[in-house]
């Protein structure tokens, strides 16, 4: 069988046992499949392609847990404003004026960026979804898909959102070489009915899929769960029974410590997005606390209309650093424990663990190369540190999916960026302000 052997990289595994290797070697076969990580090998004959990493940096895909491709039309178009009223007024008029075309070039444009800035894997919860599939199937990336369901409206409306959710979800569950899997997903607990989830939470276990909703996201909504429905949201979903399915909640910022336990039981996955929940003002989330709890927390962007970008490195520092010092606590979410968010916690937040995470025999050759030759990653003594403290998306040089080469040299091999950039440009003048 023909192989690819890549050497002489420093390997960051985020392999429990073996975290790095320096001098070292991925061997991955024709299905992307990893067969080696070690030490270099001496005879490198056998290899179809062999590829010299010349001492960078080889790291998992980092895994984005929550996001809005398509919202990448809506950059920097109304910041500065609290999550209500960025919704309310400003993203759903421009939202109701999509096309299939604004949902699918908004979506080209976000990949794109991800996949230049390391992210291999991602969440993407949002409507026209057939378009954002096959943006994901060309592009060559990963990711696990969602059409959000907003229960506003009349009964048929919500009807006709159920059945596009799970038409969609059926056909491309692990579809693409099986980069693609699927979720189902009601907006929030603030948007749709307790009768509307309770059919959302029926047909997922119809379907055998995951949920993943926003939950507890500002104090607003808290207050407001409270006096509509008696409960805060982690009490309502639980009682709904959301959480007898897999879930994966974004946000998760007003959370006290009953809630995190009611988390912790069911083993709901929280995808903390640091930059948007600081950006629309509504909080930071507990995360040590969770992590103390044994809550599996992943990062997420959100969209990039309110991050502004999707590189996830941003998150990656942040999430190291903002936390120690609102805790005034050096020693919370250290270098390494930020990195398995980003990846491996990642992974095991969208239930794809046994596929990508980290770098190891049987997983998928999901990887990013990080070009060392700047003054930022030395001295060269640990690279963790380094990535999670020096680099940024900005460094991401190579990057592979499935063993497949999706970014060389920083450009994008599966994607037109120029055209990409026109037709965004072009569909952000047909909106009516
Ligand atoms: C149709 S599902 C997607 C829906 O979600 C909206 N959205 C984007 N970011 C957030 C956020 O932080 N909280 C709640 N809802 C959000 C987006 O505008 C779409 O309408
Ligand atoms: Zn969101």
């Amino acid at each position: 069988m023909s192989k690819t052997i890549l050497v002489n990289g420093t390997i960051i595994t985020m392999n429990a046992k073996d975290d790095k290797f320096e001098s070292g070697a991925i061997v991955f076969d024709q299905d992307g499949v990893i067969t080696y990580v070690g030490k270099t090998p001496g005879n490198l004959t056998e290899y179809a392609e062999v590829i010299d990493l010349k001492g960078n940096y080889v790291m998992p895909g980092l895994v984005n847990t929550h996001g809005h491709l398509s919202m990448s039309l809506l950059r920097g178009y109304a910041d500065d404003l609290p999550l209500q009223t960025w919704l309310e007024e400003k993203m759903w008029p421009l939202e109701g004026q999509y096309t299939p075309e604004h949902a699918k070039w908004g979506a080209y444009l976000s990949i794109v960026e991800m996949l230049k800035t390391g992210t291999t894997t991602f969440v993407d919860m949002y409507d026209n979804m057939d378009q954002i599939a096959m943006a994901v199937e060309v592009s060559g990336a990963r990711a696990r898909l969602c059409r959000g369901m907003i229960g506003f409206g009349s009964e048929e409306l919500r009807a006709s959102k159920l059945e596009e959710a799970s038409s969609f979800a059926k056909e491309w569950h692990n579809q693409a070489e099986g980069r693609i899997t699927t979720m189902l997903s009601p907006h929030s607990p603030y948007t749709c009915t307790p009768d509307f989830i309770e059919k959302i939470i029926d047909r997922a276990e119809e379907l055998d899929l995951p949920v993943h909703t926003h939950m507890s996201e500002t104090k607003y909504e808290v207050d407001q769960n409270q006096k509509e429905y008696g409960e805060r949201p982690v009490r309502h979903l639980e009682k709904l029974g959301m959480f007898n399915r897999p879930t994966l909640v974004a946000h998760a910022v007003h959370v006290n410590d009953e809630e995190m336990d009611i988390l912790a039981k069911y083993d709901v996955k929280v995808s903390h997005n640091i930059i948007s929940n600081l950006k629309l003002a509504s909080g930071v989330a507990p995360i040590p606390r969770m992590l103390e709890k044994g809550i599996n927390v992943s990062l997420g962007t959100d969209s990039s209309a309110s991050n502004n970008n999707l590189d996830l490195f941003e998150e990656l520092k942040l999430v190291a650093t903002l936390h120690k010092g609102v805790n005034y606590d050096s020693t919370l979410i250290p270098a390494k424990k930020a990195l398995e968010l980003a990846t491996i916690d990642g992974a095991s937040s969208i239930w794809l663990e046994d596929q990508v995470g980290s770098l190891e025999v049987g997983k998928k050759a999901d990887m990013v190369v990080l070009d060392t030759n700047q003054p930022f990653f030395h001295p060269k003594h640990d690279p963790i540190s380094h990535v999670v403290y020096a680099a940024s998306g900005r460094d991401v040089k190579d990057v592979f999916v499935q063993g497949k080469q999706v970014v060389k040299n920083r450009e994008c091999l599966t994607v037109d960026e120029e055209k990409v950039i026109y037709e965004v440009n072009r569909l952000f003048n047909t909106f009516k302000f």
